[in-house]
Formats: structure tokens, C-alpha cells, sequence
């Protein structure tokens, strides 16, 4: 597990710098928060048995993650769905070799909402397959506090969100579950 994490930790920093290039954020700039932080992270793993009766239950409730982003390792059998706004509920296949990224409301926060959160699920089957999936949340401590990136911000782009520390999100979202990003608009 220790050289799962190790990997994962290698892809999520390679991923971060990506994004930051993207965004036009030098990650020498002193703002640059989440590198210069320790970011937090965790595996879980997922299992959904073959389901007699898929309809009437559900796998995983729809929600968005809480950290930065979240890799997701799944086998074969699909399962996993998105919310895409025009489209509804988008099941995303599972292709061999390949890895899934959820935006989490994290990043949501830090881009002001360039990034923005992947509202998503987990459906069963009924065809006697065994869904597995591993998910690892590359987040932040609970102490440390997230707000938009100064550097993307001007006078016409203005924060979304107000700062709120990791520890008061969650708090939030655990009140408020579909509602956390919207409670911390300004
Ligand atoms: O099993 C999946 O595909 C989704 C897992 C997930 O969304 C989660 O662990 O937060
Ligand atoms: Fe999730």
C-alpha cells in the first residue's frame, strides 16, 4: 500500500503542477499554497457487489469530494457516473490502464470555480459483477486555510469564496451537504 501511495503521491503532484501551469500560477510564487503546505491524502476502497435488484438501491449517493482532486482506480465493471449539466447523469467507463480525476470542492475554492467541483455517483449492477474502485484524496490538513488564488484575481475577477480553513468546510458540508460551496460565497 505504501508504494500505491508513494505512486499516487508522484501522479497528484505532477497533475497539481499541470494545473498551475494552466492557470498561469509559477509555483515559486509565495502564494502558491498547496505546494508550499504539506497536502493530506487518503486511500479508500470501494465495493459494490452484484446487486439482485440495482434499481432500488444505490452504490454511492450522489456528493463531491472534499479535496483538491481525487484519483480513482476502478476495474472493469462501470458503475461510476458524472453530472454533466444539459446531459444529466454520464457514466464514465472504465478503460484499461487508465485513471479517473474528480475535480473536489478544494480546488473548486482555490480556482475560484475555474475548476469546478464533479458532482458524481456510484450505480450497481445487476449483472453479477464485482465493482472495485480505489480512491485517493489528495487534500489539505484540517488546519490549513483555502481561499481563490490571489494570482487569478483582478479587478474584473473577483473571489467567489470567502477563506475558510479545511476543518470549517468540512464542518459545513457535514450541516449542509449540497449546499457547503454555495453557504461560502461572498
Ligand atoms: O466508486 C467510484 O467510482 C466512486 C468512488 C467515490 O466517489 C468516492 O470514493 O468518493
Ligand atoms: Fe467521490
Amino acid at each position: 500500500m505504501d508504494r500505491y501511495q508513494k505512486k499516487m503521491e508522484a501522479v497528484a503532484e505532477k497533475l497539481t503542477n499541470l494545473i498551475l501551469e494552466w492557470l498561469g500560477i509559477s509555483q515559486e510564487d509565495p502564494k502558491w499554497e498547496v505546494g508550499s503546505s504539506p497536502f493530506s491524502a487518503a486511500l479508500q476502497l470501494n465495493s459494490y457487489p452484484p446487486c439482485p435488484n440495482p434499481d432500488r438501491a444505490m452504490g454511492l449517493a450522489p456528493h463531491t469530494d472534499t479535496s483538491i482532486f481525487t484519483i480513482l482506480h476502478q476495474n472493469s465493471v462501470s458503475g461510476l457516473q458524472i453530472f454533466k449539466q444539459g446531459a444529466g447523469w454520464v457514466s464514465v467507463l472504465p478503460i484499461a490502464g487508465a485513471l479517473v480525476v474528480n475535480v473536489g470542492d478544494l480546488l473548486h475554492i482555490l480556482t475560484n470555480a475555474r475548476f469546478p467541483s464533479a458532482l458524481h455517483r456510484a450505480v450497481l449492477n445487476q449483472d453479477g459483477y464485482h465493482r472495485l474502485s480505489v480512491a485517493y484524496f489528495y487534500g489539505l490538513p484540517s488546519d490549513c486555510r483555502v481561499s481563490p488564488w490571489l494570482k487569478l484575481l483582478n479587478s474584473v475577477e473577483k473571489p467567489r469564496y470567502r477563506s475558510v480553513t479545511v476543518k470549517e468546510y468540512v464542518g459545513i458540508k457535514s450541516n449542509n451537504f449540497e449546499q457547503a460551496l454555495w453557504l461560502i460565497r461572498i
